[in-house]
């Protein structure tokens, strides 16, 4: 494609070399840069790509585009220089791809807790329908069955837009994809035309990233804002943001709630371990998932599914048979009965939801025992509040590592320590191992006993200084419950 047939929309600030050059490739990495490449210099939070465009062009780039022309312009690359190089990226890369999310029905889901669990209930709710589907999400992106390793929530601009092409030729009419509030203020969805986008609730999360709740409110409103007049705004009424969201949105404004008024209105009526018995819009349903906040996702889910034109009996008959992502409230039973329970909060909200949930579950006096840690290079502020819930609603509490990445685990665990009141202090330990902390837990638990291993879910690994080790709490889990029965 010509890089003139690539900037059509976009306006320039200067241009240098031929705009007639052909680019065969998008990339934003110059270590991925071939002959014939368009070389995107983006701004980051560690490094700058500009730093690289002489990289690029000895690669073999054929264009770069940037917000600052290189000191040493090389006469047989063309250079286009724009405003806001991620934004143009995500421009470039549709038109590149030919516009694939127009060509199919793309839903967005955004919020601090339930991207995953919505956007692949979806997933498999239109699957069951019948459709052949899409999935971008956090545990791993997929076409209808095909597995595709997901890096990121919500993948960069030239891989959505080269997934979304994929999906297409497979014959995808639906695709269900995460929006993280990261994607938004780094353009990621710059270019994507969605049909509908889902607010499921925002509560603390990522201040290291956003600085402020207000900038983290503002961007994840900001994916409502983008939405174009075609689209549907469904969002949760029952969030303190839950209007705010829509304030400025061109899209058709929709809402649920298990409160009040609402587009699509539920109401649980019983919430065990087996599941959940719900009102909704006047129908009886069982679903298999656990907990209140998954009420909400069904809801969203549900009201997301008559928005896109489908049947609310069908969809209510083959929702209520549809199992919960992995690593999110997956039980792990002992032989004498111990119930071990894999979830991924890994935000305050989310552990008190899923803490609450079993303390509504517990029927006599079983201990809650509650194995968690913050990860590193992430939001700090989260740490004591984390350790202070587990310690509210749990008997004993172990804190233990997440995933440090670059960070010292011993730092970490002191930041959560401060969260401990003086009259928790006692049934609170620290083991810095996340294998030896999950072992222990089984080792305090009796028959009946809970034990919540909260934070990494679905995870398969735990990042330690740059490597990723195997690792999976449920295999923990499984292998400590093994040991007890051979004792
Ligand atoms: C903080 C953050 O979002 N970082 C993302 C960002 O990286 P960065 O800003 O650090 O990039 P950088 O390393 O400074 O590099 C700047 C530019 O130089 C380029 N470069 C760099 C080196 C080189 O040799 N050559 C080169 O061209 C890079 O390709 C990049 O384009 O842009 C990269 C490329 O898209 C992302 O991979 C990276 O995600 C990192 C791995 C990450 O951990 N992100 C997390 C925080 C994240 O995005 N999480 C959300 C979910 C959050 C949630 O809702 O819970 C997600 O959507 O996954
Ligand atoms: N609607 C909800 N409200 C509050 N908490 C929820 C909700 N849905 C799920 N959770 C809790 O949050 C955890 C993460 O859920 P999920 O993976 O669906 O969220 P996410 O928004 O995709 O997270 P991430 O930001 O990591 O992508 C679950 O394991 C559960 O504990
Ligand atoms: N999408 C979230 C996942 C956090 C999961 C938790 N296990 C951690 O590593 O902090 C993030 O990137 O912040
Ligand atoms: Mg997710």
């Amino acid at each position: 494609m010509q890089l003139k047939d690539l900037f059509y929309k976009i306006s320039l600030l200067a241009t240098s070399g031929s705009m007639n050059t052909d680019v065969t490739s998008l990339t934003m990495d110059s270590r991925k840069v071939g002959s014939g490449s368009l070389f995107i210099a983006v701004r980051g939070t560690v490094t700058d790509g500009h730093n690289f465009i002489e990289t690029a062009v000895r690669q073999g780039a054929a264009a770069i585009l940037c917000e600052e022309f290189p000191a040493e312009i090389n006469p047989t690359v063309a250079y286009v220089q724009v405003q806001d190089s991620s934004r143009a990226m995500g421009l470039v890369a549709a038109i590149f791809f030919d516009h694939p999310s127009q060509k199919l029905k793309l839903v967005g889901v955004t919020g601090t807790n339930g991207k995953t669990s919505v956007a692949t209930l979806l997933f498999r709710l239109f699957r069951s329908l019948g459709y052949r589907c899409g999935l971008l999400s956090t545990v791993q992106n997929q076409i209808d069955d095909e597995v595709i390793p997901a890096t990121h929530t919500t993948p960069d601009a030239i891989t959505t837009n080269q997934l979304l092409t994929k999906m297409l030729t497979h014959g995808c009419t639906h695709v269900f994809m995460e929006v993280s509030s990261h994607a938004v203020v780094q353009e990621r969805i710059a270019g994507l035309t969605f049909t509908g986008g889902i607010f499921t609730n925002i509560t603390h999360d990522h201040l290291d990233f956003h600085g402020t709740f207000d900038h983290y409110i503002r961007a994840k409103k900001s994916f409502f804002d983008q939405l174009p007049a075609s689209a549907f705004a469904l969002t949760n009424v029952d969030d303190k943001r839950g209007l705010v969201m829509l304030q400025n949105t061109p899209a058709r404004k929709e809402s649920y709630s298990l409160k009040t008024l609402a587009t699509f209105k539920g109401k649980v009526i019983a919430d065990s371990l087996f599941g959940l018995h719900m009102l909704v819009d006047n129908q009886e349903v069982w679903f298999k998932l656990i907990g209140r906040f998954n009420a909400y996702n069904l809801l969203g889910v549900y009201g997301a599914a008559i928005l896109l034109g489908e049947d609310p009996n069908e969809v209510l008959t083959l929702l209520s048979g549809i199992t919960p992502p992995p690593g999110r409230f997956e039980q792990v039973v002992s032989d004498d009965k111990i119930v071990g329970i894999v979830d991924y909060a890994h935000t305050p909200d989310a552990l008190q939801n899923v803490l609450e949930t079993i303390n509504d579950l517990r029927q006599a006096n079983e201990q809650i025992i509650t194995v968690v840690g913050c990860g590193g290079n992430r939001d700090a502020a989260k740490r004591p509040i984390m350790a202070e819930i587990a310690c509210r609603f749990s008997d004993r509490v172990i804190l233990t590592s997440d995933n440090p990445r670059n960070e010292d685990p011993m730092v970490i665990l002191e930041q959560m320590q401060t969260g401990v009141s003086p009259v928790d202090v006692k049934k609170t330990k620290t083991i810095e191992d996340r294998h030896e902390a999950i072992h222990q837990a089984v080792t305090l638990a009796k028959p009946h006993d809970i034990i919540l291993v909260a934070g990494k879910g679905h995870e398969t690994y735990q990042e330690i200084k740059g490597v990723k080790y195997d690792f999976d709490d449920r295999t923990v889990l499984r292998e400590a419950f093994a040991e007890r029965g051979n004792q």
